[in-house]
């Protein structure tokens, strides 16, 4: 699903890199937290699986596809494949709930009845059923969140990239949201998490990604948090 094979990240006039011949395997079906302190390089790190950035040095592979070799024009349609959800929800605010899902398939230009179907169905999944017609704002953070992660699942994507999803919510709507994003892994999806809730990684002992100023300092299964602020 995922490969890095020795990849660095030198932004311009760095004098350190943000990723340092880091290589790693992440398999389809897995859900991985990815943790280290600010600035250890977790947003390049998916910056480089999403091709909003390209690696300095070394491969990485998504999907089966060298990304250095993948030209600009196929970009979009690999995006397609990978679900994203943020800190900070990220909705259209003048759009409805149900709008806002269904733009995401809209702009694949998915069919119509297809999206009629598709939109109530996943804002069932997620525990938004009767909410489709409410704007974004008149939401709380939690049901935000809820929004963002159906937008990210309705096109069924095989890879959900989740960059601190629960870092604006309090802890009781955090574990609302980790049971969501385990039952959307549950169905196949692969799920990558880069988090500094600690309380979160160490409930659910999932494999544990550590990365300290660039390099990868620990890969461990059913891991916890393990570092210090
Ligand atoms: N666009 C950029 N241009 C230059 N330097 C950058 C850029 N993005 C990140 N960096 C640098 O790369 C390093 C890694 O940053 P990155 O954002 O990947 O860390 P992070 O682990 O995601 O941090 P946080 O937990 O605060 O989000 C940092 O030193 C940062 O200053």
């Amino acid at each position: 699903m995922i490969r890095f094979d020795n990849v660095s990240k030198s932004y311009p006039k760095q004098n350190r890199p943000a990723l340092r011949d880091v290589s790693l395997d992440i398999a389809k079906g897995e859900f991985v937290f990815l943790v280290g302190s600010s600035g250890s390089g977790k947003s390049t790190f998916l910056r480089l699986v999403l091709r909003e950035e390209r690696a300095s040095h070394g491969q990485v592979h998504v999907l089966g596809k060298d990304l250095a070799k993948l030209s600009n024009w196929k970009v979009p349609q690999m995006r397609r494949q990978l679900g994203t959800v943020f800190q900070d929800f990220r909705l259209l605010p003048n759009k409805t709930v149900a709008e806002n899902v269904a733009f995401a398939q809209e702009v694949i230009g998915k069919p119509r009845g297809e999206i009629r179907k598709a939109v109530p169905q996943v804002l069932e999944l997620v525990g938004l059923g009767g909410k489709e017609d409410r704007m974004p704002g008149e939401l709380s953070g939690g049901e935000q969140q809820r929004v963002a992660i159906a937008r990210a699942f309705v096109n069924r994507p095989a890879l959900l990239i989740a960059d601190e999803p629960t870092g604006n919510l309090d802890p009781q709507t955090s574990v609302g949201i980790m049971k969501l994003l385990d039952r959307i892994n549950r169905t196949g999806t692969t799920v990558i998490m880069a988090t500094h809730d600690q309380q979160i990684v160490d409930q659910m002992r999932k494999r544990v990604i550590e990365l300290e100023q660039g390099r990868l300092v620990r890969d461990q299964s059913r891991g916890v948090y393990g570092y210090q602020h």
